[in-house]
């Protein structure tokens, strides 16, 4: 038996002398390298904190003590600590084990998470409602990243927490010194002091937090020891200890420590043997990277933002030739939002260039900063529609509800690099307000040329009949191609446009819509208030009765699993868009469109 495998709670780690805990860390990383070199997943960030959940489930007794891991995608440790090593294999895949914390499986997990810095508001939630039931032997714990403590609910929890007297937890600041590449800001440079013991208190003594540290973050008795002592001075004080922890990133395997870029923080599917990533093909953000730096080789004006993720949003080119003119603000995309309004009224054309899903975070600056001064801020919303292996947090599938509720705001959707390239120069053409691009996570296929071009609209294909307009919304192109061509073997002609400009709805859909017996509309986004709700709209207020069908997500969370099948499931591929195509027309409409067809043919011949 392995000694993982006589693990099967986390009580079982109590067990163990320092050298058998040594020799479990170093079995921990094994799993960790085999196991996510196959699935993909979050390697550099789990491999540095093997021997700090060892002690964390050593000196606390979970879930009485709930610890919390903000953002949560470093929580593989946990995971095989607490009774999901069987599960492990299925890291990641459709049916397994989510890459994040999850409360469906295991009751040591306090919640689902993965947008970051919400764990510091999760814990003073927890320690109020034990104050409140009067259980205040338990001790919440959060774990949270220097990287995730630079976003700016992490600080609202701390003015919070720092004014408690009453109430204990323990806040372990996980310290590797990078977001996915080194960390940025002020906060960083404190942490870069504090690590080398220069001068000084902690910022945090200062909110009234108590601070122990800084301790190594790999040497598990050391650690366990600081722990301990944060405990009880939690419970004694009645307050909020902190634990400055000092981690590497990728720790104990090579290519991940030497890997510049990111320690590996998220990987695809890898050779564990060489560290060698499977060949790849062009994907949107690298159409996306290429284009942008390219453009701002001639406007002084433009200027990318990443909310620090700068090489996975694709502006690496564009760093590389222009580095004054990336700003990485930290996990914070509220600033990154309302600071591209400030450098838009200063006379820049700011690219804002984050995950689809994390736009939902500046909503508000995006409308009432950005949409209200009608200023030119272009957002580029990587990671559209369903992701895959990252599971519901992860879905893009948010974005066009959101857009759709900003007045002034126009949001193009390619369907592919050559319109990908065409929009984003027309986007930062645009000095009359503010401008989005979404597309997705996955390789960018051929190009898809248009039959002819409608106000701005292009036409992809156009059936021998004109029973139904197809309303394409970017990728979904190639799938509503092939949709219509399904359909014409059922003699069910369809038109095929792609609007280039999704939101707001051109006007001279009203016109397409009126020759055709039915609209639908296809986007890999939620159906609920996105292009099928507005077009939908539209035609109503235009008092056209053609009948609608919105296929798109349904509003409901979507699970993990690969992009292609989440999307069939949807009915999102070209049979299902077919089949529902059919299913809309069935019955007397689809029967009468056939008899009148027929009649036709006979009437000619
Ligand atoms: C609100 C939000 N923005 C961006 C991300 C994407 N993201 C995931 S992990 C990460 C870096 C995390 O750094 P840190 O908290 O220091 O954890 P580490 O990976 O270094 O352990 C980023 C930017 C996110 N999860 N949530
Ligand atoms: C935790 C997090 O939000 C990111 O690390 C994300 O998982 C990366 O996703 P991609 O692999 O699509 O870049
Ligand atoms: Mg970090």
């Amino acid at each position: 038996m392995t000694l993982l495998k006589s693990v099967e709670r986390p009580a079982d780690l109590r067990r163990f002398d320092r050298a058998g805990l040594d020799l479990l860390a170093a079995e921990i990383r094994q799993v960790l390298v085999g196991t996510v070199c196959r699935t993909g997943g979050h390697l550099g960030p789990n491999l540095g904190v093997v021997e700090l959940t060892i002690a964390l489930h050593r000196v606390f007794t979970s879930p009485v003590d709930p610890i919390v891991w903000d953002i949560g995608h470093q929580a593989y440790v946990h995971k095989l600590l607490t009774g999901r090593q069987d599960e492990f294999a299925w890291l990641r895949q459709a049916s397994g084990l989510s890459g994040y914390p999850s409360r469906g499986e295991s009751g040591h997990d306090v919640m689902e998470n993965s947008h970051a810095s919400t764990g510091l508001a999760y814990v003073d939630g927890l320690a109020r409602a034990f104050e409140l039931r009067g259980e205040q032997h338990r001790v919440p714990v959060v774990v949270i990243g220097d990287g995730a403590l630079t976003g700016g609910m992490a600080w609202e929890a701390l003015n919070n927490i720092g004014a408690a007297r009453t109430r204990p937890m323990v806040i372990v600041v996980n310290d590797n010194g990078r977001s996915y590449a080194p960390t940025v800001g002020g906060l960083a440079e404190h942490f870069a002091k504090l690590r080398r013991h220069l001068g000084g208190g902690s910022i945090f003594t200062e909110l009234g937090l108590d601070y122990l540290g800084p301790v190594d973050g790999h040497d598990v008795t050391e650690l366990q020891d600081v722990l301990e002592q944060a405990r009880d001075l939690a419970r004694v004080r009645r307050r909020a200890v902190m634990v400055h922890c000092l981690t590497v990133k990728g720790k104990g395997y090579s290519y991940a420590e030497s890997d510049e870029a990111d320690c590996m923080h998220a990987i695809g599917v890898l050779d564990p043997k060489t560290g060698a990533a499977a060949a790849r093909a062009a994907t949107w953000t690298d159409v996306f990277g290429t284009e942008i730096a390219r453009l701002a080789a001639d406007r002084d004006d433009l200027v990318g933002i990443t909310a620090a993720m700068l090489r996975p949003v694709g502006f690496a080119e564009l760093a590389e030739a222009f580095p004054g003119r990336v700003v990485d603000v930290g996990m914070a995309e509220q600033h990154a939002v309302t600071m591209a309004a400030g450098l838009a009224i200063g006379g820049m054309h700011p690219v804002v260039a984050v995950y689809a899903t994390f736009f939902n975070r500046a909503f508000d600056q995006a409308l009432m900063d950005v949409a209200l001064h009608r200023l030119p801020v272009t957002f580029v919303l990587d990671r559209a529609g369903v992701t895959g292996e990252d599971g519901p947090s992860h879905h893009g599938m948010w974005d066009l509800t959101l857009m759709n509720l900003i007045p002034g705001m126009r949001v193009a959707a390619p369907r592919d690099a050559a319109t990908l390239r065409a929009e984003l120069t027309e986007a930062v053409n645009d000095h009359s307000g503010p401008t989005a691009l979404r597309f997705p996570k996955s390789a960018i296929g051929s190009d898809l040329s248009a039959v002819r071009r409608i106000e701005g609209m292009d036409v992809l294909a156009e059936g021998q009949h004109p029973d139904v307009l197809v309303v394409s919304v970017g990728a979904m192109a190639e799938s509503c191609l092939r949709a219509a061509d399904m359909l014409a073997e059922h003699r069910i002609g369809a038109t095929v446009v792609d609007p280039r400009w999704v939101l707001p709805i051109n006007p001279a859909l009203a016109g397409l819509a009126a020759m055709h017996r039915l609209v639908v509309i296809v986007e890999d986004s939620n159906r609920a208030g996105g292009v099928g709700t507005a077009v939908t709209q539209f035609l109503r207020d235009h008092h056209l009765t053609t009948p609608v069908l919105g296929i798109g997500l349904p509003p409901r969370f979507q699970p993990a699993g690969k992009r292609k099948d989440l999307l069939a499931e949807a009915g999102l591929d070209a049979a299902g868009l077919a089949s529902r195509i059919m299913s809309a027309l069935a019955g007397d409409n689809v029967m009468a469109l056939r008899r009148n067809r027929d009649a036709e043919v006979r009437v000619t011949a």
